[in-house]
């Protein structure tokens, strides 16, 4: 059957001619809107399959506030948008559309993202119905499990981690007339590492008598109804004195979950979720959890039966619960290599076990240094495909007129220099992964043929007359906002959204500084292995001029002054780290810091000096590659190397 598209409009003649576009090729529309009123009465005669909605409309409603709706409904929908400004560009995202079309748009355009989105909507509905399965297998098993209540408790949320986020859960019975605070709560200290916080622990974190957090908990509202907060409407709730502001006040939460149940002895039990990232809970969630009612309310009626024994307060991983698939590894409580405990890091493990055993397409975002190819390195290991290659390429360093042969490889003499037949990375990665660096600085020419890999899984060698058939996953990495270079035309719309199935967006280091430290004591023991030295630690001033530092090349920054300090160091702590002084005027060096500069330091100044010269360019006539006389790509991995960013270079 034809797809059928609903299309809500308020401009009669752009609606007019996309009615026209969308008939010729095939689709049925089955109405124009031309406000949110008119359009909610047209959806509710006949359920499109898609809807392109205008964010402007006729009426004070946006196509904002109808996007809720269809959210909720599980409709999807493409924006159609003129040049907005920031404000209504980030609040229309927030709604997790299917597609955004900028006006004015061509026919192809149109028509590649309907495809796209639909493409997205079936698997999201997919993935969410395999969530839901897998996680039903893992709670009935764990629930039916001989350990105590409180254990069931934590495994339960252990298994819940990885679908519904939480950096503190609690659970119990609710009754409009309690007499006393008895929940059970399950602080996040680690990936995989909880902290029981029960009303006795409670009253010592937050210095809280019994009587006291009882009047909370009098005041707090019973909802009856499955409900989320992101972080504006979660403020509104800690107005009032209440369990919840106690929580959210002590452990830092900005968002919230309910979830009640109400089991066979006719009590009321609530699992509630928090989140420390302002936006952790969506519809989806409430979902979800319609999925596993039937069986967490059997469950729990049983667990109300057990009598509760002591748990101990730090209570660590047995992960025999979470379960995975026979063929992908288990996913380890602790991931090799990357180092860190921070909210934000943990958000990323989690991503990284729901996605890793998949064969999604994952696109890595974050800037230069915080761990990219590390995670791609990551999922790789942790998917089924780990016995096969992970191929990496960086688009950024390939010249543009070797990366098509480079990718999908060329047969002997199909052009000038092709004097054998290559066989291109796609087909090395045959059954494994490709990690494309740096995808967002992938020719245009070249994206289009990327789609058709990820669309039809195959490939044609350069000269070639046939296709191949490939089985590769992908996992993309950039540092560029690939929407800014979508909407600049650099980067295709309909590759964005392909690839953008899966992203995992790594923060800066800046955001997650508690990190320091063990990143700290991480890049210490592994230089002091390399040279024989045994450094132990850094001076309390050295670690807090660390803190007080942005890091603008991130973890890479960090570790190479961690390596430079080491090998400065001739006792056993380093007291001092050379720290740019970025944004103040140089001060002149003093002999004895000129004396200490290392090969790598004299180097990365030279560089910078030669950058600033050039205004920070460094390819083409007068560019810094050729006054350093060294290619452009060599160039461009040193400033990697040494951890020296364009944009951060003070050029004025
Ligand atoms: N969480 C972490 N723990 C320990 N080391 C890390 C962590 N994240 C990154 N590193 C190290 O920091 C350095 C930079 O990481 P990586 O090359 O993965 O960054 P990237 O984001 O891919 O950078 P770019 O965008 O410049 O390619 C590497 O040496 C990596 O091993």
């Amino acid at each position: 059957m034809n797809q059928s598209v609903l299309i809500v409009e308020d401009q009669f003649i752009e609606a007019n001619d996309l009615r026209l576009m969308l008939q010729k090729a095939g689709y049925r529309v089955t109405g124009i809107a031309r406000s949110v009123p008119n359009a909610l009465e047209l959806i509710g005669q006949e359920k499109p399959d898609v809807v392109l909605l205008d964010i402007f409309l006729k009426g004070p409603l946006t196509g904002i506030d109808l996007a809720k709706q269809l959210k909720e409904d599980s409709i999807p929908f493409i924006y159609l948008s003129a040049n907005s400004t920031q404000d209504v560009l980030t609040a229309a995202k927030a709604t997790q559309p299917d597609g955004f079309l900028v006006k004015p748009f061509r026919e192809k355009d149109v028509l590649v993202t309907l495809e796209v989105a639909r493409y997205r909507h079936e698997h999201s509905l997919e993935a969410s119905f395999r969530r839901g399965t897998q996680l039903l297998k893992q709670l009935t098993k764990l629930l039916a499990d001989p350990i105590d209540w409180e254990q069931k408790l934590l495994h339960a949320g252990k298994a819940i981690q990885p679908f519904i986020p939480f950096d503190f859960m609690s659970a119990g019975l609710s009754a409009a007339d309690a007499t006393a605070y008895t929940d059970q709560g399950y602080l996040r200290i680690g990936f995989d590492e909880y902290q029981l916080v029960g009303p006795t622990e409670l009253m010592v974190m937050t210095n809280l008598k019994r009587h006291e957090l009882a009047a909370l908990q009098a005041k707090t509202a019973i909802e009856t109804e499955a409900i989320w907060y992101s972080e504006i409407e979660f403020k509104q709730v800690c107005r009032q004195p209440s369990i919840q502001k106690l929580i959210a006040d002590t452990f830092l939460m900005r968002s919230h979950l309910v979830l009640p149940l109400a089991v066979p002895t006719g009590e009321q039990f609530t699992f509630s979720f928090y989140s420390r990232r302002p936006d952790a809970y969506q519809e989806e969630h409430i979902t979800l959890f319609g999925q596993l009612k039937p069986v967490l309310t059997t469950a729990v009626g049983n667990l109300l039966n057990t009598s509760p024994k002591a748990a101990p307060s730090i209570l660590t991983s047995t992960s025999e619960y979470v379960s995975q698939s026979s063929d992908s590894p288990p996913i380890p409580t602790t991931f090799e290599g990357i180092v860190g405990n921070s909210h934000l890091l943990l958000t990323v493990f989690d991503h990284l076990s729901l996605v890793a055993p998949s064969d999604t397409s994952v696109l890595i975002l974050g800037e230069s240094g915080t761990g990219k190819e590390r995670i791609a390195a990551t999922i790789h290991q942790l998917s089924p495909r780990k016995r096969k290659p992970l191929i990496r390429v960086n688009c950024a360093t390939l010249p543009a007129n070797l990366i098509e042969s480079e990718l999908f490889g060329h047969e002997k003499g199909s052009f000038t220099g092709a004097t054998d037949k290559r066989i291109g990375r796609f087909e090395q990665a045959d059954g494994g992964s490709i990690f494309l660096d740096e995808i967002g600085e992938m020719p245009v020419e070249l994206q289009v043929k990327l789609l058709r890999v990820l669309q039809e899984k195959e490939i044609e060698r350069i000269g070639g007359q046939s296709s191949i058939k490939i089985n590769v996953r992908i996992i993309a990495a950039t540092n560029r906002n690939l929407e800014k270079e979508v909407a600049e035309g650099r980067f295709r719309l309909d590759l964005y959204y392909r690839l953008n199935v899966f992203p995992i967006a790594l923060p800066p280091l800046r955001d997650r500084k508690e990190d320091i430290p063990a990143l700290v004591q991480h890049f210490i023991g592994q230089y002091n292995q390399k040279t024989g030295k045994k450094i132990t630690g850094l001076s309390a001033h050295a670690l807090s001029s660390l803190l007080s530092y942005h890091w603008p090349g991130n973890i890479r920054e960090l570790e190479h002054l961690i390596e430079r300090s080491v090998l400065l160091t001739k006792g056993t702590l380093i007291e001092e780290v050379g720290l740019p002084n970025m944004g103040q005027p140089m001060l002149p060096k003093t002999s004895e810091e000129s004396r200490l500069k290392t090969i790598d330091e004299n180097e990365r100044d030279h560089i910078i000096a030669v950058l600033k010269k050039c205004n920070g360019r460094i390819w083409g006539a007068g560019g810094a590659a050729e006054v350093l006389n060294v290619p452009p790509t060599t160039l461009n991995s040193k400033m990697k190397k040494l951890g020296i960013r364009k944009e951060y270079l003070d050029l004025r």
